[in-house]
C-alpha cells in the first residue's frame, strides 16, 4: 500500500502572552495508507487539529516530517493540492445562496467544470435539494454541503475535521453513509473525531492522539484486540460463593455493578463455567468483554481523569473572526505561524 499522508516527529508549540509557551504538538507520527478510512481520534486539545492545519500549510511547524501523496508538506503541497480536498472546523456558508450557487461559485474559482456541481450535489445526496438557501438547511445538509465542495475537484484524499461535531444521530448516520460510499469510490479518508462509537463504526484503521502525542496506531481491531484482557460477564444465582471458587481456582472475579461478575485469567470460557459446574453453581450468562474503542480510548488518554489541556478561551486557538469559510482551498492557502 503506498502512503498517502506521512508525518513524523511533527512538533508545534504556541507562545502567548495569557498562556506562555504551550505545546500543542509534540514529536506526533501518522502514516495514511491509499484506500484507507483512517479515524483520528483524541481527546479535546490533544492537537487534532493543530496536526491537520500543519499538514495543510495552515500553521507553521516547528519541526517534523510530512508528505502528502508522495510530496513534502507544506513545501511542495502545491503540487498535489488538485487531488485532496479538505474540511477544517465548522463550515459557514452564504445564508442566501443555493446549495448549487454556493458550489457553482466554487467551482468556477476552481477552475472546476460547472458540470461537477451536479455529480458532487448527488454524490453527497443533495441532489433533491440543491436549489434550496444554504439558510433552510440542516446542521447535517450544511455539513454534506461542505463535503461536496472539498469534492469538486475530484479529490484522492479527503482530510475531515471533526465532521460529526454537533450533528444529531440521523446527521452522523448521513455523514457515516457518505464516508463509507466515497471510500467504496476509491477516495482515501481521514477523519478526526472526539466521537468514539462513529469512528469504530466508520473507520478500518485509526490513530489516537493524547496531549500531542501518538498513543496507539493501526487497524481498529489490531488496536482493539491488543487492549482485551480477556474477560468474561459471567452471571451466577451466587455471586459470592461463585467469587470464592473462582479464586480458589486461580482466577479473578470482580462484582460488577448488576450482581454479575467480571471474571479474568481464564484461557477460555469453558474453564469458568467447569469451576462453578463442578459445585453445582450453574452459569446463566457468560459473555466475553470485548474491549471497545471508547474503553482503549479513555485507558490509553485518561481522558476520564485527565481531560486533554482545554483549548485556549482567549479565542487564540480560533480562526479570526469573519474568516467563517473554513472549506480549504489548498491552492489558496494562507499561512500563519
Ligand atoms: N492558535 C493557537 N494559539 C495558542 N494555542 C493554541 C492555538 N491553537 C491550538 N492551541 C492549543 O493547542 C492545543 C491543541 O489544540 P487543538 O485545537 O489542535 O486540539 P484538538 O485535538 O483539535 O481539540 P478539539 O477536539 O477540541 O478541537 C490546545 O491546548 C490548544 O489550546
Amino acid at each position: 500500500m503506498s502512503a498517502v499522508i506521512e508525518i513524523e516527529g511533527l512538533r508545534k508549540t504556541f507562545h502567548s502572552l495569557r498562556n506562555g509557551r504551550r505545546v500543542a504538538v509534540d514529536g506526533f507520527d501518522l502514516l495514511v495508507e491509499a484506500g484507507q478510512i483512517h479515524g483520528f481520534l483524541g481527546p479535546n486539545g490533544s492537537g487534532k487539529t493543530t496536526t491537520l492545519r500543519a499538514l495543510l500549510g495552515l500553521v507553521r511547524a516547528d519541526s517534523g516530517r510530512m508528505t502528502v501523496l508522495g510530496e513534502p508538506s507544506p513545501q511542495l503541497l502545491p503540487r498535489v493540492a488538485g487531488r485532496v480536498g479538505a474540511i477544517v472546523e465548522s463550515p459557514q456558508f452564504f445564508g442566501n445562496f443555493t446549495g448549487y450557487r454556493t458550489l457553482r461559485l466554487l467551482a468556477r474559482a476552481g477552475g472546476v467544470p460547472i458540470s461537477r456541481v451536479h455529480e458532487v450535489l448527488e454524490q453527497v445526496g443533495l441532489h433533491d435539494r440543491g436549489d434550496e438557501r444554504v439558510k433552510g438547511y440542516s446542521l447535517g445538509m450544511k455539513q454534506r454541503l461542505a463535503v461536496a465542495s472539498a469534492l469538486l475537484k475530484d479529490p484522492q484524499l479527503l482530510i475531515l475535521d471533526e465532521p460529526a461535531n454537533g450533528l444529531d444521530p440521523a446527521g452522523i448516520r448521513e455523514m457515516r453513509d457518505l464516508m463509507r460510499s466515497l471510500a467504496a469510490a476509491g477516495v482515501t479518508v481521514l477523519v478526526s473525531s472526539h466521537i468514539l462509537g462513529e469512528i469504530q463504526l466508520i473507520c478500518d484503521h485509526v490513530t489516537i492522539i493524547s496531549r500531542g502525542r501518538r498513543v496507539a496506531a493501526g487497524r481498529v481491531d489490531e488496536v482493539l484486540a491488543g487492549h482485551d484482557r480477556h474477560e468474561f460477564l459471567v452471571r451466577v444465582a451466587e455471586p459470592e460463593r461463585a467469587a470464592e471458587l473462582l479464586f480458589a481456582a486461580e482466577l479473578t472475579a470482580a462484582a460488577h455493578d448488576d450482581g454479575a461478575l467480571v471474571v479474568g485469567g481464564a484461557s477460555d470460557p469453558t474453564v469458568i463455567s467447569r469451576v462453578l459446574g463442578e459445585q453445582g453453581l450453574w452459569v446463566g450468562e457468560l459473555t466475553p468483554l470485548r474491549p471497545d474503542l471508547e474503553s482503549v480510548f479513555l485507558e490509553l488518554t485518561g481522558a476520564g481523569q485527565h481531560p486533554g489541556v482545554p483549548r485556549q478561551v482567549d479565542g487564540s486557538g480560533l480562526p479570526p473572526s469573519g474568516s467563517g469559510d473554513v472549506v480549504i482551498d489548498l491552492d489558496e492557502r494562507g499561512v500563519d505561524a
